[in-house]
Parts: C-alpha cells; sequence; structure tokens
C-alpha cells in the first residue's frame, strides 16, 4: 500500500512540474510576464555571442527531442519497465520532458535581431492564433485522454490494484480533422508571433523539424499497435494541415462524374 501511495505522489508531483513548465512554456515563447523569455535575457546588459548562442540553444532542443523520441519508443519501455514500476514509466516521461524543458527556459540565449514585425489588426490576428494553437494543443489532450497522457491514470490504477488499461485508438473531434492536433497547435503558437526575432525563428524551425521527423516515429508505432484502423485513418485524415477544401473537391469530382469528364 505504502508504495502504491508513493507512487501516486510521484504522478502528482510529475504532473504539478508538468503544469508549472507549460505555464512558463506560455510566457517565454509568446514573451508575457516571465522574468525570462524567449527573445528577453535575465541580464539585459550581457548579450551573449552570436555563435555561443546558437550553439546552445540547439543543444538544449536537441537534448529535449533526443529524450523525449527515445523514451517514447515501445522498445525503450520494455527495457525501461524492467528497471522501474510500469505504473511510473509515463510520469517519469513526463517528469524528465519538464525538467528539461525547464533547463531550456532557464539556459536559452535570446537572439534579439528581428526578423518582422506587425501592428495593428496583423499583430492582433497574430496574437490570436498564437493563442489558439495553445488552446487547441491543450484541449487536444483531453481528447485523447489527458490524465493517461501524464501518467496520473496509471498511478491511479496501481493505486487500485488494478492493471492499467492498454493504449485504444481514439478520433474524436479535432482528430478527424488532423491526426496530429497537439503538435498542429504547438506550431501555431511557435509561429504566429507580431515580432520574429532570430531567436524564436531557430526555436520554430528546429521544433518544427522535430515534429515532422518524430511524427514518423510515432505513426510507425501507432501503425504496429492499431494495425489496419490506423492505417485507414491514416488514408481518411491529413497529418496537420486539415482539408480546408475537401468538400469542395468532393463535390467537383462528384460533377465530374455526373457529366462523364475525366477524374
Ligand atoms: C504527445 S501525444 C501526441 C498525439 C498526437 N501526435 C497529436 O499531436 O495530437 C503522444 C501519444 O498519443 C498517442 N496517440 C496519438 N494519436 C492517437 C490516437 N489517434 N488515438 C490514441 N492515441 C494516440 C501516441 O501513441 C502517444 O502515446
Amino acid at each position: 500500500m505504502f508504495s502504491r501511495l508513493a507512487i501516486l505522489l510521484y504522478a502528482i508531483v510529475s504532473y504539478a512540474v508538468f503544469t508549472v513548465s507549460f505555464l512558463y512554456a506560455l510566457g517565454f515563447v509568446g514573451n508575457y510576464v516571465v522574468p525570462k523569455s524567449i527573445d528577453r535575457p535575465f541580464d539585459v546588459g550581457s548579450p551573449s555571442n552570436l555563435t555561443e548562442a546558437i550553439v546552445v540553444n540547439l543543444l538544449l532542443m536537441s537534448l529535449f527531442a533526443i529524450q523525449h523520441s527515445v523514451m517514447a519508443r515501445p522498445a525503450f519501455k520494455r527495457w525501461w519497465t524492467k528497471v522501474l514500476p510500469v505504473a511510473c514509466e509515463r510520469s517519469t516521461y513526463v517528469l524528465l520532458s519538464s525538467l528539461i524543458l525547464i533547463l531550456l527556459f532557464w539556459q536559452w540565449r535570446p537572439i534579439p535581431a528581428p526578423i518582422w514585425q506587425t501592428s495593428g489588426i496583423v499583430a492582433w490576428l497574430l496574437t490570436g492564433i498564437h493563442w489558439l494553437g495553445w488552446l487547441i494543443a491543450f484541449a487536444s489532450t483531453h481528447m485523447i485522454d489527458h490524465f493517461d497522457l501524464f501518467g496520473l491514470r496509471q498511478a491511479l490504477a496501481a493505486l487500485r490494484g488494478t492493471e492499467p488499461q492498454g493504449p485504444s485508438f481514439k478520433a474524436p473531434l479535432l482528430y478527424k480533422i488532423v491526426r496530429h492536433p497537439i503538435m498542429l497547435g504547438f506550431l501555431l503558437a511557435f509561429w504566429a508571433t507580431p515580432e520574429m526575432t532570430a531567436g524564436h525563428l531557430l526555436f520554430a524551425l528546429a521544433n518544427t523539424a522535430y515534429i515532422l521527423a518524430a511524427l514518423q516515429f510515432e505513426e510507425q508505432d501507432l501503425i504496429a499497435e492499431f494495425g489496419e484502423t490506423y492505417r485507414q485513418y491514416r488514408r481518411r485524415v491529413p497529418m496537420l494541415l486539415p482539408r480546408l477544401f475537401a468538400r469542395t473537391r468532393t463535390r467537383d469530382r462528384d460533377a465530374a462524374r455526373s457529366i462523364g469528364a475525366p477524374r
């Protein structure tokens, strides 16, 4: 019983650290409220050298990418759960990811050279898309299973002495429009900014490259897990960009069929 309570406590602490890092990320990427952000150093008097800034920032993002991807692979999880209880696996993943993010926020070197600057309605529009991105990412975690993704469901199952349910395929709401709404939300939040600096651009570019690469691995795992169900889902639903004109195209194709035009 004691060890089950310890697992639950560990999951709650991990979730709390994730919440702090996620809230800080909102301020960090948008340059709101927080003492250190993507464009504002703690100590404005000592800008770092450009090469150092690029190298340090790339190393920090690579560290996150490696940890986040390696620890998500089924083979790693099989080995890892021989070392620690299965019920702690997801919480450990969440905790380490959040701690690396906190390291990134702390050690990030701003590169303030402006790339674009907007004002008026364009700035408002970009700010709106930015917040919509965060909202999509957060809401989408609830559409698959927020508490499972962050390790709390597994710890509660351990407390009750039941086996955590295996992963199940889900495609509700935004998952009917794109296969990866959480990642789409992040991309909107990273790119839609009224003032783009060189440092922010490096952040957006590196994370876009990482997301596109990581999704290849994730989809291979999803196919291995859900087989034909996921293959069919892939054929039906686009990866990241909604098919805005799908209805129009279907109508055009139907019209072409009805008049015997080549398709
Ligand atoms: C951080 S979430 C990202 C989900 C998705 N890539 C997105 O951007 O919305 C990663 C976890 O979601 C799970 N996952 C992704 N798509 C899923 C689906 N359609 N149904 C159930 N689980 C899914 C993966 O197996 C993985 O454990």
